[in-house]
This record gives structure tokens, C-alpha cells and sequence, in this order.
């Protein structure tokens, strides 16, 4: 199995290549325009995938690595630093190509020292866990995290391609995949409920890792971020709707210490307070709430988030890259599959969203 899809942006076209299995050095090197290759990948994912990849690539390049340590609390400038400082001690040029090899912290970090070193050079994502398949390694959103708050330091820069090799799935930790399974249900929530009919029917398998069912909604998260990034590559409106869940899910991080909370699993619980939202509101039903935190819990994916003061929560919302002119902005959703972003809500209804968690 081998699919191809493309994402159209201002920068250039590139393809997505989703295979079942395939020798990564072999699909990415058409990808690679000068002689330098710098590898990037942390202390976990070097185990098991560097020696193969770098191997494959050796007779054809001059090829390096960096190793950084595993952990979202090591999305920081510091670890930008190492990346320099490696691409510098082994004399890399402007045609050097960065590779990421890991899950969203790697992809996010590789993009920014790509974006950033002269002032840019080419990168290609090899992402390894569900949730950079589905969606950190498309569209590039890359950066870094600052302490008060998630991936505040950044920069918009498109990896040459994408390479999402189902066989990498085989050795995620089942709380990963669970992570990654709530933005892949966060596609189903902002865009198409005929998608979350489909992941209702599939759970199961996608679970068990059946490699033909994770094929299909890798695929299908794909083309849905792959169209929304060709209409609107920097978020000036309809990328936003990605956001859904976040505003609440980056609160949950940044109060909790990076790692504490997955990534997904703040985006699950964000998820669920955004549809609270959106209930008190008016516009989703009692029974799409409930089936919203069905579709989580079959993934192994909380509903609720710790117990955050109501104001330290409004106030790290402050931090959102959505907010204009000090007013919040939400992604809300009219009905399952039709999502919106908005100011207009009464704070009252967010308050009372922020001050209902049950407490640890
Ligand atoms: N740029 C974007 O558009 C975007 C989108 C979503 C999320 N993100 C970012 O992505 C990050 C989360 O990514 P993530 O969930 O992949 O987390 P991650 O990168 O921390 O990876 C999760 C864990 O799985 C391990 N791992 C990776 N591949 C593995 C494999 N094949 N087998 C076994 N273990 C493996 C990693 O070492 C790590 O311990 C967050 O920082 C988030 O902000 C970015
Ligand atoms: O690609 C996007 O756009 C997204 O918003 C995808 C999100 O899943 C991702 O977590 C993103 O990094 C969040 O963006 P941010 O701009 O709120 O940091
Ligand atoms: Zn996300």
C-alpha cells in the first residue's frame, strides 16, 4: 500500500507519501538537493530507526545526526542550540537538508532550526507517531514553547515532503497512539461527521493497529489539514478551526508543566469544555456532547481536565495566538462536522465551562 497526496502552498507544492512499510532512506532521497543530510531525532526514536535510515543514505550523502532528549519539556530554544551547534561543528552549508525523524516535538523543533538557520533551509518531516502523521508534519506550523506559553516562538515554514510510515506505529506506547487518535477526532468534530460515523465503525481496529484502518485516517486527516492549509497557509481565518480544542488544551500544558499533560490528551479534554461551550450556547445538542465524549473514551482519552483556577486559566488564555485586540477567540462548534471561530460568547458561559472541572 502506497498512497500520494499533495499540499498546495505559497512556498511550493509537496507530497505526502504514506506507505505500510517501505525503507525510508530509498522515499526520501529524491527529496534531497545538495550532499549534506542532518538527522534530528531524540534519544528514543534513535533506537529504534536512525541506524537503518542513516545507513540507507550514506552512499549517496554525507550524512549526520542529533540526538536530543525525549520530552515536550525539551521543546525550548536551548535544544534549537544544540541543533545549531551541530549543524555548525560539522561545517554544514545553505544546501544542507534538516531531516526529522520522531513525533511532533522533533518535527516542530527540526522546522524552526530549519526555518531559522541562514535564514532557511529545506527540511523533510518523517513523522512517527500518529499525531505527527495526522497532523504536526503537515502544513508547517514549526516552533518551540516559552514557559508561559505553547509554541509561542515559531515560524511558518514548509517541509520538500512528508514520508508517514504506518510500521513506526508498531512500536508506540498505547498513551501515544490514544494522543494522537484526539486529533485525528478533532478532524471529524470541525469538518465531516460522515469521518466520525467512520471512526465510531473503526475504533476498534485503529486501536489494534491495524495498519490498513490507520492507513485510511492518516490519510484522510491529511487531505482535510492539506486543504485547509492551501486556502489559508498562515492562519489568517479558516486555519484557525484547527485550533479547535486548543485554546483550553494549551491552558492544561502550560499550567501543568510541558509533558505532564500529552499534547493530545489536553486537546481531548479542551475538546470536550470547547463543545461544553457550545452547549450552553445553544448550538449543539445535549446527545452530540455525550457522543463527543463517547468517540474520546473509546479512544482511551480523558473528558476532563485537572483543576485550574478559573482566573489563572482565563489569564493564560490572554497568551493565545488567536487573540485580537484582548478579546479571546474560540473555535466553536454549530454542529458535529461544522465548526466556527468566534468572540462572540458571553464570558459568563466560559467562566462557568473553566469552573466545572471536577477537581483531581
Ligand atoms: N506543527 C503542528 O501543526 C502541530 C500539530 C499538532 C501538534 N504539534 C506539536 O506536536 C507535539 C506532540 O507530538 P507527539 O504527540 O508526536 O509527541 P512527541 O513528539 O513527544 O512523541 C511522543 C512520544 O513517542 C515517542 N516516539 C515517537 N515515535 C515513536 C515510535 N515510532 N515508537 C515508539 N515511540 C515513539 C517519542 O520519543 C515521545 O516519547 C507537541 O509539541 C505539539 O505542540 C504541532
Ligand atoms: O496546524 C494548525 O494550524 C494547528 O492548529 C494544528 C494544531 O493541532 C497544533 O497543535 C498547532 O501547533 C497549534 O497551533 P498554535 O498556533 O495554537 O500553537
Ligand atoms: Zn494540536
Amino acid at each position: 500500500m502506497k498512497a500520494n497526496l499533495v499540499v498546495h502552498t505559497q512556498s511550493h507544492d509537496y507530497p505526502i507519501i504514506i506507505t505500510s512499510q517501505c525503507d525510508m532512506a530509498k522515499e526520501i532521497a529524491p527529496y534531497i538537493k545538495g550532499k549534506q543530510v542532518m538527522i534530528v531525532t531524540n534519544t528514543t526514536v534513535e533506537k529504534l530507526y536512525l541506524a537503518d535510515l542513516a545507513a540507507g543514505l550514506e552512499e549517496d550523502f554525507e550524512v549526520m545526526s542529533v540526538v536530543l532528549p525525549d520530552g515536550e519539556q525539551y521543546k525550548t530554544q536551548q535544544y534549537i542550540d544544540t541543533i545549531y551547534d551541530a549543524l555548525m561543528d560539522n561545517h554544514c552549508s545553505r544546501d544542507v537538508t534538516l531531516v526529522a525523524l520522531g513525533g511532533g516535538v522533533i518535527g516542530d523543533m527540526t522546522g524552526f532550526a530549519a526555518a531559522s538557520f541562514m535564514r532557511g533551509v529545506n527540511f523533510i518531516q518523517i513523522p512517527t507517531t500518529l499525531l505527527s502523521q495526522v497532523d504536526s508534519s503537515v502544513g508547517g506550523k514549526t516552533g518551540i514553547n516559552h514557559p508561559k506559553g505553547k509554541n509561542m516562538i515559531g515560524a511558518f515554514w514548509q517541509p520538500q515532503m512528508v514520508l508517514a510510515d504506518m510500521h513506526t506505529l508498531t512500536t508506540l506506547p498505547q498513551r501515544e497512539l490514544s494522543a494522537g487518535m484526539a486529533e485525528v477526532i478533532k478532524y471529524a468534530l470541525i469538518m465531516d461527521e460522515t469521518f466520525l460515523d467512520w471512526l465510531e465503525d473503526n475504533m476498534a481496529a485503529l486501536m489494534g493497529l491495524d495498519k490498513v484502518a490507520l492507513a485510511e485516517a492518516v490519510a484522510r486527516c491529511c487531505q482535510y489539514k492539506a486543504d485547509i492549509v492551501a486556502q489559508d497557509e498562515r492562519e489568517a481565518g479558516k486555519r484557525a478551526l484547527l485550533n479547535f480544542g486548543h485554546t483550553f488544551g494549551h491552558v492544561i500544558e502550560t499550567h501543568e508543566g510541558y509533558g505532564q499533560w500529552l499534547h493530545g490528551e489536553a486537546v481531548a479534554a479542551g475538546m470536550v469544555q470547547a463543545a461544553q461551550l457550545s452547549h450552553k450556547m445553544g448550538w449543539i445538542s445535549e446527545a452530540q456532547l455525550q457522543r463527543i465524549c463517547a468517540v474520546l473514551i473509546s479512544a482511551k482519552l480523558p473528558t476532563q481536565p485537572p483543576s485550574i483556577d478559573t482566573q489563572i486559566a482565563l489569564d493564560l488564555m490572554q497568551h493565545d495566538k488567536k487573540v485580537k485586540s484582548g478579546q479571546v477567540r474560540l473555535i466553536l462548534l454549530k454542529s458535529v462536522g461544522d465548526a466556527v471561530v468566534t468572540a462572540d460568547f458571553e464570558p459568563k458561559l466560559l467562566e462557568e465551562v473553566l469552573a466545572s472541572c471536577v477537581p483531581n
